[in-house]
């Protein structure tokens, strides 16, 4: 219906029934996905543990189809049925001359298709539309619960299928080995090993050479580590070139926690790699940018051994700069924690909005030591707020924590010169992964596609 309705030119009509349809669609979804539940078919060779992760393959293999069995009642029979939805969307909007509304679906498009030429061919009308911000460019917020689900659905997979075949590789090596051991002595060990067969691996760094970091120390707390040769000289060159673009208070509109004697500047990830598409910024700067986050985040998540992903959720190249001011009584960035509010009265820190709740670890990635003042410090605590361990930038210098009242921590004041780093905030909930740090990568990769 929504085809037809799109070669007779029916704009309105043809939005109706989509946004229609697209309520609707978390309940039919439901429905299938309830009639995989067949009868618990048991193996009869098999062991418990297989029978089991047998049971789910076939049932989330049934369910992950669900999405495209529905596809083929209604549209075409097509492979990209839910992406599909929102290419309609955005051109019915568009054609209505409703341009956040199509803007939003074309975002949410190449969100759900981000390899696909058409999404990427829209997401690029858009972005070249005059007046269309960043602000802008963002998926639909009502479709993100159906999408992480589905999401998720993905990633579970991987990890059944993942557990079936070292549970047939176990199964073999044990042939001839003791009798009825026990499948749960599968459960430890390097089972779970960091990275997860789901986590979003690294492109090849390209352009650049990359040295092994070096983990110096991990200092009196184990939610802290240090770590030095995260960037070599060039690469902190390089990314001392990129924040030329940095612009003035980017990414702190309203209330800035830092202080006025200092000129902060900043840029995100994704507006670096527009700037690359305007031809502002040589392409191997922002895609250095994108790694440089990258390695960061990995050698965090296997330093804090984490046994699940680690998402993005803020990137910002920061600079502080001194302004001529003598006698300085303040600090560059007052004692904070990077996800929950500090009462100083009571010491309570609570992790309730506006702060970013959702953050668990924090990053920064020094550019350079060229300046006076500016160490980071840990304070002792929500009541002490007085530096309990200093850490004095440097190229390459990499310090990372979890993100709570545990690590209480601030900036002293940049008295002399320029400060800048990469600082980089993470989480562990898949709902609050940054998109744009997925639509920066997808920039580039268009970049270097059509050049
Ligand atoms: O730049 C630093 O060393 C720390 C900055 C910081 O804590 C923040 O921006 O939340
Ligand atoms: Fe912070």
């Amino acid at each position: 219906m929504g085809s037809e309705l799109y070669h007779r030119n029916q704009w309105q009509e043809l939005v109706d029934v989509i946004e229609t349809s697209l309520q609707e669609l978390p309940r039919a979804l439901q429905r299938c996905r309830d009639e995989c539940y067949g009868p618990l078919r048991l193996g009869r060779r098999m062991g418990f543990a297989q029978t089991v992760i047998h049971q789910m393959i076939t049932l989330k293999e049934c369910q992950s189809q669900c999405i495209h069995k529905l596809g083929e009642l209604r549209f075409d029979k097509t492979e990209e049925f839910f992406g599909s939805y929102f290419h309609y969307l955005q051109y019915g909007y568009h054609m209505l001359n409703a341009s956040l509304p199509a803007i939003q679906a074309s975002a949410t498009q190449l969100q759900l298709e981000p390899h696909s030429d058409v999404a990427k061919k829209n997401a690029v009308f858009y972005r070249q539309q005059h007046g269309v911000t960043r602000k802008d460019f963002i998926p639909r917020e009502d479709v993100q619960p159906l999408i992480e689900s589905m999401d998720l659905e993905h990633s579970f997979m991987h990890v059944l299928d993942e557990l079936s075949g070292h549970l047939e590789q176990f199964g073999e090596e044990r042939q001839g080995g003791e009798e009825g051991q026990d499948d749960a002595e599968l459960l430890d060990n390097d089972f779970f090993a960091y990275p997860p067969a789901n986590m979003p691996q690294a492109e090849e760094w390209e352009w650049q050479e990359w040295n092994k970091p070096e983990i110096v120390r991990f200092t009196t707390d184990p939610d802290r580590m240090l770590a030095d040769n995260v960037l070599s000289q060039d690469q902190c060159d390089k990314l001392l070139e990129l924040t030329k673009h940095c612009k003035e208070g980017d990414g702190y509109q309203r209330k800035a926690p830092h202080t006025y004697n200092e000129l902060f500047e900043g840029l995100n990830i994704l507006d670096a790699a527009k700037k690359s598409q305007e031809g502002e910024v040589v392409p191997e700067l922002s895609q250095l940018y994108v790694n440089a986050s990258r390695r960061s985040r990995d050698a965090i998540a296997k330093e804090f051994n984490l046994q699940t992903p680690l998402y993005f959720s803020y990137t910002h190249l920061v600079c502080r700069t001194a302004k001529d001011v003598v006698e300085r009584r303040d600090l560059s960035h007052p004692v904070h924690s990077d996800n929950c509010i500090l009462n100083e009265a009571t010491g309570e820190c609570d992790k309730v909005p506006p702060a970013y709740t959702w953050r668990d670890y924090s990053a920064i990635l020094y550019l350079s030591g060229e300046f006076e003042g500016g160490d980071f410090f840990y304070a002792h605590s929500t009541k002490d707020l007085s530096p309990e361990e200093t850490v004095s930038p440097k190229c390459g210098r990499l310090v990372a924590f979890s993100a709570g009242k545990e690590n209480m921590h601030g900036v002293l004041a940049v008295t002399k010169g320029r400060r800048c780093a990469v600082a980089l905030w993470f989480t562990l909930d898949p709902n609050h992964k940054e998109a744009t740090f997925s639509m920066a990568e997808e920039i580039l990769h268009e970049i270097k596609t059509v050049s």
